[in-house]
């Protein structure tokens, strides 16, 4: 359960019995023939997979480089979230759970809660900062229209720390009937290594698509990293073809700055440091007594004080070299993709084609990179259009 000195159970005793449970469920089911049909059922009939590998002619062509896009925006629901919660609900549903609950920040992996509690039946809560219901509140529309209760968390900074403390003490009371579905690679263990697994189905189709089309392995791999789900993802599988460069993007808000109370970023990896956090020990925004720090994106689904433990330790040894861009750099992505190549991505994945716009010159991203596109921008418009009044 450990990733070097990073991971861990770091949790109320009373959580263990659960954590142990999910464990066994895993370990039992994960090989499983019927699981593994059933899980491969959802992701081609429901989730609509596999996603194509799009080779961004007019983009590769503007900044001189070969730039493949993973098309996760089109994904059912709009962003890589379903590839885990469908794992996740099966998984519940094996070990005989009847209620799912989850935290959400973008809403997108509170809205694939909701899709999935629908589509296979089970009572399904959200917690959701009440500052984040008001910036994603499409996805609140959304979610209860699946007939998801929508819980806005009102304690706290409001945002998705306080809705994941708010799931956790469900948990803990409901743990019973209750499955915790955690919406990226964090958490305590057994959480990081279930979600990675799960949306690893990314980067096992990117190493298919990539040599069918290019006849070799990418020389960078470029991905978004809030908790680290659609990273770790994307680069696990490529883990050990240690030719291929792993480059996580994370926010860097308004620059690297922290104020005693809070910080200007979301860059736990780039300016972090070690901590825990819901359950880890990993890397985290924190003030010298350890208390963590509200974090601060323009996008809510990078918004976020940690990061999963797993891409602490690779970023330790090196493997990975994490990277950062700030707001306005993303903006310009934003609106560069959606212009040059009729694609518009979510704030989050915006982070990632900003990082190649910015680099892809450098050299140090070579001739062949593919970029993880997380997620569809419509959730996003109105944030984007408003900042534009404000230019
Ligand atoms: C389109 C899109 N792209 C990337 C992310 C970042 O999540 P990771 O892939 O787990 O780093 C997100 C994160 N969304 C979560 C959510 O919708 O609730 C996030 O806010 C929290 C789970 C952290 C996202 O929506």
């Amino acid at each position: 359960s450990m990733y070097g000195r990073y991971g861990g159970q770091f949790v109320p005793e009373v959580l263990m019995p659960a954590l142990n449970e999910l464990e066994e469920a895993y370990e039992r089911y994960r090989d499983d023939p019927r699981f593994l049909e059933e899980l491969a059922y959802y992701m081609k009939e429901f989730a609509g997979r596999e996603t194509p590998l799009y080779f961004a002619r007019n983009l590769s062509k503007k900044y001189g480089t070969k730039i493949y896009l993973k098309r996760e925006d089109l994904v059912h629901g709009g962003a890589h979230k379903l590839n885990n919660t469908i794992g996740q609900a099966l998984l519940a549903k094996y070990m005989g759970k009847k209620r799912l609950i989850a935290e959400t920040g973008a809403g997108q992996h509170g809205t694939a809660t909701a899709m999935v509690g629908a589509n296979m039946g089970f009572d399904t809560e959200v917690y959701m900062g009440a500052k984040d219901v008001q910036r994603q509140h499409m996805n609140v529309y959304r979610m209860q229209l699946m007939g998801t209760v929508v819980h806005s968390v009102q304690s706290g900074s409001k945002t998705l720390k306080d809705a994941i403390n708010e799931a956790l003490r469900d948990w803990v009371t409901n743990v019973e009937n209750t499955h915790y579905l955690i919406g990226s690679v964090v958490g305590p263990h057994p959480y990081p290594m279930i979600v990675r697994d799960f949306q690893s189905v990314i980067g096992n189709e990117v190493k298919r698509q990539i040599i069918e089309k290019e006849g070799r392995y990418p020389d960078s791999i470029v991905a978004c990293a809030g908790g680290g789900s659609n990273a770790m993802g994307i680069f696990h599988p490529f883990i050990e073809n240690r030719e291929v460069k792993l480059f996580p993007v994370e926010a860097g808000g308004c620059g690297l700055k922290s104020t005693k109370k809070e910080a200007l970023h979301s860059a736990s990896l780039c300016a972090g440091e070690d901590g825990i956090l819901q359950g880890a020990h990993t890397r985290v925004l924190q003030d010298r007594y350890g208390q963590i720090l509200e974090s601060s994106s323009v996008s809510a689904g990078l918004d976020y004080s940690g990061v999963g433990p797993e891409l602490a330790h690779l970023a330790d040894i090196g493997r990975i070299k994490p990277c950062n861009v700030n707001d306005e750099e993303a903006l310009e992505a934003f609106y560069e993709l959606s212009r040059t190549e009729g694609i518009i991505p979510a704030l989050e994945s915006s982070h990632a084609i900003a990082y190649v716009m910015k680099m892809a010159q450098s050299g140090e991203l070579g001739d062949l990179v593919v970029v993880s596109l997380s997620g569809r921008g419509d959730k996003d418009l109105e944030t984007v259009f408003s900042l534009k009044k404000k230019e």
